[in-house]
C-alpha cells in the first residue's frame, strides 16, 4: 500500500507523551485513497507500520512549533548500525560540549563524500530539532548571537577577534570563530585560515576557532559555514562570529547567515578603502573604524565621521535599528567594550521587536535558494548535452555571432530535452 505520506521529524518529548514507540509518524495528507484527516487546527497522525486501530488527535494549535519539522527522510532510515553508533556519538558528544566532537561534526558536514554527506544530514537533523526544542523553551526566542564581521586585508580583523573574544570569554561568554574565506576556493590556501591568527583565543576552552574548508566553491564554503553555525549552537556556544575578508561576494554570503553584520575600516584614505564594496556598506548594522590609537586618532576621527555621514544617506536595512560608526584600537582596547554595549543593544532592540526572529526566517529561504540555484546551476553546466557547447557558444557571444539571449535560449533547450 503506498500512501502518500509526508513524515515528520518527531520530537522526543511529543512522542514520549503520545507513548508512540517508533520514531516514525507519517502524516496522512491529501491521499485520494485514505480520508484527508486534517482540521485548520489539528492534525490526524498515525504511527507508520501500524495498523491503524488508534489514531491519534494533535493540536497543531497547542503544539505548534514542537512537533511538526517535515522532512523528507526519516533521519535514521537506512543506516547501518554503525553509522548510528556514529552519529550518536558526534551528537551526544556535541551537547556535551566536547570540542573533538564539534570538529569532527563539522569535518562531516564538509565532506564531499555521498555517504558522509547522508550522516551529515541525519546529524543535522537532530541537532536542529535540538535547537527548536531549546528555542521553544526560551519563548520561541534565539539564544544565540550570530555576527558576522568583515573588513578589508589589514583591516585589524584577528588582532580585534583575539582581543573582543578574550574580553568575552572573560564575561562568561562561549565563542565560536568561523572563518568564510574567497581565496581559500580559489588557491586552496587560506588567508584566514593562518594558524599564527589569535594565537591566545585559540588556547582559550571557552572559545573554538575554525578555519574555512580549503578547496571547494564560495557557495560550498558558505553553506558548511552555514551548517556549522548549527553545529557550534548545538555545542553550547552561545556567541558564534562569522569573519570574512571584505574583498568579494562572500561577505554578502555572511551578510546573509547572521544576526549582526559588523564592518571593520581600517583609518585609511579613499584609495585603500576602494576594494571595499559600496553595497557592502548597506549591509552592516554597525562600523567600527580600527586602529584609533597614536597618530591614527585624527585619522580615525575624519572617517567616522565621513561614515556617520554617508550611512545617513544609505537605505535603512532595519526599522528600528540606525547603523552606527565607533571608533576601536585592540591595541589600547578602548572603545573595545563600548562596541559590545552596542552590539548588545542592537540584539535587544532586534529580539523585542521580532525582526531578529524574522531576520533569520528570512535567511532560511535565501539559503535555500541559493543552494537550489548554485545547484541546478552546477547541473546545467556539468550536464553531457551542455557542457561541451558552453565554449563554442560563449566564443560565439564573443564574436557578436550571436545574440546572448539567443546562445541562452539554445543552450537551455538542448538541456530541456
Ligand atoms: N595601531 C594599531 N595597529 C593595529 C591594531 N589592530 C591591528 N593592528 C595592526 O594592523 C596590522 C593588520 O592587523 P590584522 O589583525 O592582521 O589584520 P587583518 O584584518 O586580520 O588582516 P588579514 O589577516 O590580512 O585579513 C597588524 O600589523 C596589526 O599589528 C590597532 O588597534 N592599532
Amino acid at each position: 500500500m503506498s500512501i502518500p505520506t509526508l513524515l515528520l521529524h518527531p520530537c522526543q518529548h511529543l512522542l514520549n507523551s503520545l507513548r508512540v514507540p517508533s520514531l516514525r509518524l507519517h502524516c496522512i495528507l491529501h491521499s485520494g485513497r485514505h480520508p484527508v484527516s486534517q482540521t485548520p487546527n489539528a492534525l490526524l497522525l498515525k504511527p507508520s507500520g501500524y495498523h491503524c486501530t488508534k489514531w491519534m488527535l494533535l493540536s497543531a494549535g497547542l503544539r505548534r512549533g514542537l512537533c511538526v519539522q517535515a522532512t523528507l527522510k526519516d533521519q535514521t532510515e537506512g543506516l547501518s548500525d554503525k553509522e548510528q553508533r556514529f552519529v550518536d556519538k558526534l551528537y551526544t558528544g556535541l551537547l556535551r560540549q566536547q570540542r573533538a566532537c564539534l570538529a569532527e561534526a563539522i569535518t562531516l558536514v564538509e565532506s564531499t563524500h555521498e555517504r558522509k554527506k547522508e550522516l551529515a544530514r541525519v546529524l543535522l537533523q537532530r541537532v536542529l530539532a535540538h535547537h527548536r526544542e531549546q528555542e521553544r523553551l526560551n519563548q520561541g526566542k534565539p539564544l544565540t548571537f550570530r555576527v558576522g564581521l568583515s573588513g578589508p586585508p589589514g583591516a585589524g580583523k584577528s588582532t580585534f577577534i583575539e582581543y573582543f573574544g578574550k574580553m568575552l570569554t572573560e564575561r562568561g561568554h562561549r565563542l565560536s570563530v568561523l572563518a568564510v574565506d574567497p581565496s581559500s576556493c580559489t588557491s586552496g590556501g587560506s588567508l584566514l585560515g593562518d594558524k599564527t591568527r589569535m594565537i591566545e583565543l585559540s588556547r582559550d576552552m571557552n572559545a573554538y576557532i575554525r578555519p574555512s574548508p580549503t578547496s571547494g566553491t564560495l557557495g560550498g564554503v558558505t553553506r558548511t559555514t552555514n551548517e556549522a553555525i548549527l553545529l557550534c549552537e548545538g555545542g553550547g556556544y552561545d556567541i558564534i562570529l562569522i569573519e570574512t575578508v571584505g574583498v568579494g561576494q562572500s561577505e554578502f554570503a555572511v551578510a546573509n547567515m547572521v544576526d549582526m553584520f559588523v564592518l571593520l575600516l581600517p583609518p585609511a584614505g579613499g584609495d585603500e578603502l576602494q576594494g571595499i564594496k559600496r553595497g557592502i556598506i548597506e549591509m552592516a548594522d554597525l562600523v567600527a573604524i580600527t586602529k584609533s590609537d597614536g597618530d591614527l586618532v585624527v585619522p580615525a576621527r575624519r572617517i567616522q565621521a565621513e561614515y556617520t555621514s554617508a550611512l545617513k544617506l544609505l537605505r535603512r536595512r532595519s526599522g528600528v535599528w540606525k547603523p552606527k560608526v565607533v571608533r576601536i584600537s585592540s591595541r589600547s582596547g578602548e572603545g573595545i567594550s563600548e562596541m559590545w554595549d552596542t552590539m548588545r543593544e542592537f540584539q535587544q532592540v532586534m529580539l523585542a521587536s521580532g525582526e531578529l526572529a524574522t531576520r533569520r526566517q528570512k535567511q532560511q529561504k535565501v539559503w535555500m535558494w541559493n543552494l537550489i540555484q548554485e545547484n541546478i546551476l552546477e547541473h546545467f553546466k556539468s550536464h553531457p548535452s551542455i557542457r561541451e557547447q558552453i565554449p563554442l557558444m560563449e566564443n560565439k557571444v564573443l564574436s557578436g555571432a550571436l545574440s546572448p539571449g539567443l546562445a541562452a535560449d539554445m543552450l537551455l533547450k538542448a538541456f530541456k530535452s
